[in-house]
């Protein structure tokens, strides 16, 4: 069995108002699993409970990053406004004690490697949508993370970008040695079923996993490519799940 990255055990949390779970999920090291669930169903709640940015109420969390190698990309960019697209980059690793400028130097490459080599010196305020959600994947990935969480972060994006930024994701984690574990929050299933390993679905009710369900996608990966009729039976199956969850809460 492969090594876990992450794992929530019988996690609760109890907001005001609001109790969720118990949650059990298990992310193996270099997985990638998308995350699905009604609005309220608790995907960003799961995210920051993976990244120790919550704290469950009951159950335990299991992680073996640490909060150095963990990524968290949000669904606005977060960027700061006064500072160039490589400072915002660089952050995480001045943060973690690198010097200026090694760390700008690492985030320039950062940069390079989600196609914004030439625009290191830009402000967010002169980025689009689609290039500052690029700077902060940048931000995300320069620190080398073993888990990356993703939530939500194109649903402001157009459709073609949106596809070229998940086929960008795609490529930098197959080209780590030993790619990371990712946990994508997504409301488009064609969208989860093209990245993930694994769809998981999450009841609009609890927040409880209603439907763990293995998929194919349609990118490269090294077990082979699937057909498109295997994708169009998962996205089904993943639609078909997600109805299915969204109805506990009637
Ligand atoms: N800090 C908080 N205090 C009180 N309630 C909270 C808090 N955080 C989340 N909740 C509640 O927990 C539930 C799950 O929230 P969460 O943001 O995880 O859902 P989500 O599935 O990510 O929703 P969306 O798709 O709309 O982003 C919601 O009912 C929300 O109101």
């Amino acid at each position: 069995m492969a090594d876990t990255a992450a794992a929530l055990s019988h996690v609760c949390v109890h907001f005001p108002g609001k109790a969720l779970g118990p949650i059990d999920l298990a992310v193996a090291a270099g997985e990638i699993v998308t995350l699905v669930g009604a609005s309220g169903a608790g995907k960003s709640t799961t995210l920051r409970l993976l990244a120790g940015l919550e704290r469950p109420s009951q159950g335990t969390l299991t992680r073996a990053a640490g909060p150095g190698r963990t990524g968290f990309v949000f669904q606005s960019p977060t960027l700061m406004p006064w500072a160039d697209a490589a400072a915002n980059v660089a952050l995480p690793l001045e943060l973690s004690g690198l010097a200026r400028d090694a760390a700008r130097q690492r985030a320039v490459q950062a940069l390079a490697d989600v196609g914004l080599g030439d625009r290191s010196d830009a402000r967010p305020n002169q980025l689009s949508g689609g290039m500052a959600m690029r700077v902060s994947l940048a931000r995300a990935l320069v620190t080398a993370p073993d888990l990356l969480l993703l939530d939500e972060p194109f649903a402001a994006l157009d459709s073609v970008t949106r596809r070229r930024l998940i086929e960008d994701i795609h490529r930098l984690w197959a080209a780590r040695a030993a790619p990371p574990a990712i946990v994508f929050v997504t409301h488009d299933v064609e969208e989860a079923v093209y990245l993930a390993h694994r769809v998981v679905v999450l009841s609009s009710a609890s927040g409880r996993v209603t439907a763990d369900l293995p998929c194919p996608g349609l990118l490269p990966r090294p077990d082979g490519w699937r057909t498109e009729a295997d994708y169009r039976a998962a996205v089904e199956a993943v639609a078909g799940a997600l109805e299915a969850a969204m109805g506990e809460a009637r």
